[in-house]
């Protein structure tokens, strides 16, 4: 049986602020550092080791993995960084504030923009300053392939095509793996693993920096999967989403 724990960065700076997040690159807030804190006590606790480790290049999800480690005495592991675990891109979207959004949209075309499967928010516009196709960290995406918006359909095509040429070929080596990533980055996972059709994942959120283990079967189907919560194993459903 293969164990793999799957993370959501600790709560950022802007989700305290309930702004739309995506691809900037926000830190976390002091909540978020002592959910980081707390997910790696557990997992220590409950006797998870990693031989390697996975994030996206946002800082939220690289320092909630360092606090994990750390806290974990692992922090020499193999890290890999990649921009396709990043969050979903928000477009226009990106600094706004939710309820303010919502107030001028109205609720429902938020909530189509926040968890539509197939909805993408508006695009960001090349000129606008939020478009950082410059920034180092992505020159090696392709000429286009920096997305100006995405849907989760769209987060879940490059987030299959890291994890079926990256990440699956370590797991079948035996190599026990963490991945610390983003909320629709995750859920487009967790869709794929567990099979959720496109109407269950809307109401699907995962919580900021609580452990969610993965028990996988040879050809990496799920078992089942749980939330690590500070007294040991929560059933399913037990955490509440915090956005
Ligand atoms: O702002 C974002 O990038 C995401 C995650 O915080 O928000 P949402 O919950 O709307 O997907």
């Amino acid at each position: 049986m293969i164990k793999m724990v799957l993370i959501r960065h600790g709560q950022s700076i802007w989700n305290l602020e309930n702004r739309f997040t995506g691809w900037t690159d926000v830190d976390l807030s002091e909540q978020g550092l002592r959910e980081a804190r707390q997910a790696g006590r557990i997992l220590a606790k409950n006797g998870f080791v990693f031989d390697r480790a996975y994030t996206s290049v946002l800082k939220r999800a690289i320092r909630t993995l360092w606090i994990i480690l750390d806290e974990m005495n692992l922090m020499w592991i193999p890290v890999a960084k990649s921009w396709m675990l990043n969050e979903r891109h928000y477009g226009a979207l990106q600094g706004l504030n939710k309820a303010e959004t919502a107030a001028q949209y109205g609720e429902e075309q938020v909530q189509l923009w926040r968890r539509s499967v197939s909805v993408r928010p508006p695009q960001l516009d090349m000129k606008d300053d939020r478009y950082e196709a410059a920034d180092p960290r992505y020159k090696d995406l392709k000429e286009g392939e920096f997305p100006l918006t995405e849907n989760l359909e769209d987060t879940e095509e490059r987030v299959l095509k890291y994890w079926h040429e990256t990440i699956v070929p370590v797991l079948r080596e035996g190599q026990r793996v963490i991945i610390s990533a983003h909320g629709n980055t995750l859920r487009a996972l967790v869709k794929y693993l567990d099979n959720i059709p496109a109407d269950g994942i809307v109401g699907l959120n995962i919580p900021t920096g609580v452990p969610l283990v993965y028990e996988l079967d040879e050809d990496l189907r799920p078992i089942r999967h749980y939330y690590l919560g500070i007294d040991g194993e929560l059933p399913e459903g037990t955490v509440s989403a915090s956005l």
